[in-house]
């Protein structure tokens, strides 16, 4: 049964909500029971963008006119507001991506508290006195904001993601345009109704739905905009730092990951299973963190497999919006396809597949839900073991020794993250120092971003700055030295 809501979501720009100048909107649909419209948000035009630009230039001397103490008040505010309406945004975020409830009542716990972070930042120090070589001089450093920052973030943490951008480049001074994925631009609405009820002033936060060629690559090329902020897939990573570059604006990227877990002979099998099945399959393998290669030394290999298969076979599977269901669907038609062609081509490419692969039935609501799925690879050079497929697909790989297992956990494009499970210390510092990974964990799963430590990858998965904790000053501020003599 269709359930349409006529929920129409606009724009807000300068402290206003408005309809786009197209008069078009685009659904926001439930994955899990596509006939069902989560709301309608703005197809936006370059001329809505260049308006929140306007407004978000006009807001910039006031905002960062503040201290920053007065700027953390609005924050501790919004996380206030949000704490009430978390029910609301968390549900919101299930139905648009699908992702379990418990999963966004945990990312939107986890969004206020990055805004309560951030608020406390406006009371931290931003710079250091170094002595001078003139000692009648003082010499210190000092921080100014950027101005208008463009935001661009994805789908697979609607509430995470945007305020772990906005909050820092709010709380540091700066102003803000933000393109949310169009996919869940109907749960990020409802956090910049947070922000607006939390009375910001207006043009501080500016939020423009739609596509992401219009919207997100005029966000790229606006030569109002100093920096930019992106989470998504290499592909428009790329394009995006190719249009900064073009006319010098900063910009910073996390995008896709490959990430490793290695199971050496001596770890704890139990716990191993455990970590591997929340890391590949929790939001359904949708993280950038999540697990897709893994990497097991032959001793324990057999053991590992059985259990690991044994243990999968328990997910249970369903909309994320009932409290039974573990795993979730994809977030969209276009992710289900995609991961479904992934799997075709492991299977094509030789790997072997030991479970799933296929889709879930959904006779109800026919969602786009996928099976775990489980290959043993044999060549690491095969797409499956390679490319990154966002979806609850892992790749199972033999080894002999320790030193194979690493070479073959760094043989990737990827650095995001990685994880090994083993007692023994000597191997764990060598897989801390020797994993190219911006995110290393040791008997723990790969995905486990805190909020209060930085957070990026090497490689290809990152631009090289770091997001979250202290390190965000570095992207959303400017350091000036300064030398003054009397
Ligand atoms: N590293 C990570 O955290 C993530 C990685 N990914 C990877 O990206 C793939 C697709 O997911 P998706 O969210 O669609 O990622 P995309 O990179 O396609 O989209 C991310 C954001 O960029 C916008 N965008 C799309 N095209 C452009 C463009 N030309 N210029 C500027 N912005 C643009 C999107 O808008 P719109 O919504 O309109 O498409 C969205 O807001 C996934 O399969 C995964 O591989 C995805 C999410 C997170
Ligand atoms: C896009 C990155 C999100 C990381 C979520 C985690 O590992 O906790």
């Amino acid at each position: 049964m269709s359930t349409v809501t006529t929920a129409n979501y606009l724009n807000y720009i300068n402290g206003e909500w408005v309809e786009s100048t197209s008069n078009e909107t685009i659904e926001s649909i439930n994955p899990a029971a596509p006939e069902e419209i989560v709301g309608h948000i703005q197809l936006s035009t370059k001329e809505d963008l260049d308006k929140a630009v306007e407004a978000a230039k006009n807001a910039q001397k006031t905002w960062r006119g503040l201290s920053g103490s007065e700027r953390g008040e609005i924050l501790y505010k919004v996380a206030a507001i949000m704490e009430e309406r978390l029910e609301e945004i968390a549900e919101c975020a299930t139905r648009e991506m699908g992702k379990t409830l418990a999963e966004t009542k945990g990312e939107t716990k986890r969004g206020i508290a990055i805004l309560k972070y951030y608020a406390g930042e406006g009371m931290r120090k931003v710079g250091d006195v170094i002595p001078s070589t003139d000692n009648e001089a003082l010499m210190f450093t000092t921080r100014v904001p950027l101005g208008v920052v463009g935001v661009i973030t994805p789908w697979n943490f609607p509430v995470a993601i945007p305020i772990w951008k906005v909050a820092p480049a709010l709380i540091y001074g700066n102003t803000v345009v933000i393109k949310p994925a169009s996919e869940s631009a109907v749960t990020f609405a409802k956090i910049a109704k947070c922000f607006a009820d939390a009375g910001l002033p207006k043009g501080v936060l500016n939020m423009v739905t739609g596509s992401g060629t219009i919207v997100g690559g005029g966000i790229a090329a606006h030569p109002e905009i100093k920096g930019i902020t992106f989470t998504g897939s290499n592909a428009v990573g790329k394009s995006i730092a190719h249009e900064a570059m073009k006319r010098g604006a900063k910009y910073q990227l996390e995008m896709g990951g490959k990430n490793p877990v290695i199971v050496a002979g001596d770890a704890d099998i139990e716990l191993a299973v455990d970590a591997v099945i929340k890391g590949a399959f929790l939001s359904t393998g949708q993280k950038c963190t999540a697990t897709s290669r893994v990497i097991v030394e032959e001793t324990i290999y057999d053991r590992f497999i059985k259990k690991l298969i044994a243990e999968t076979k328990k997910i249970t599977i369903g909309a994320g919006i009932h409290a039974d269901s573990w795993m979730g669907p994809c977030a969209s038609e276009t992710q289900y396809k995609s991961v479904l062609q992934a799997i075709q081509t492991g299977i094509n490419e030789g790997a072997k597949l030991i479970l799933g692969g296929k889709p879930y039935e959904d006779k109800v609501n026919n969602g786009y839900f996928i099976e775990p799925t489980i290959f043993e690879v044999a060549d690491q050079n095969i797409a499956i073991a390679r490319e990154e497929i966002f979806g609850p697909v892992i790749a199972l790989m033999k080894v002999s020794s320790m030193e194979r297992a690493i070479d073959l956990a760094n043989d990737s494009a990827y650095g995001l993250s990685a994880s090994i499970f083993t007692g023994n210390i000597t191997r764990m510092l060598k897989f801390v120092q020797e994993m190219e990974a911006g995110l290393i964990r040791v008997n723990a799963e790969s995905a486990g971003v805190e909020l209060q430590a930085p957070f990026g990858g090497m490689k290809e998965s990152s631009s090289h700055s770091r997001e979250q904790g202290e390190a965000a000053k570095e992207f959303f501020t400017s350091i000036k030295t300064v030398f003054v003599k009397g």
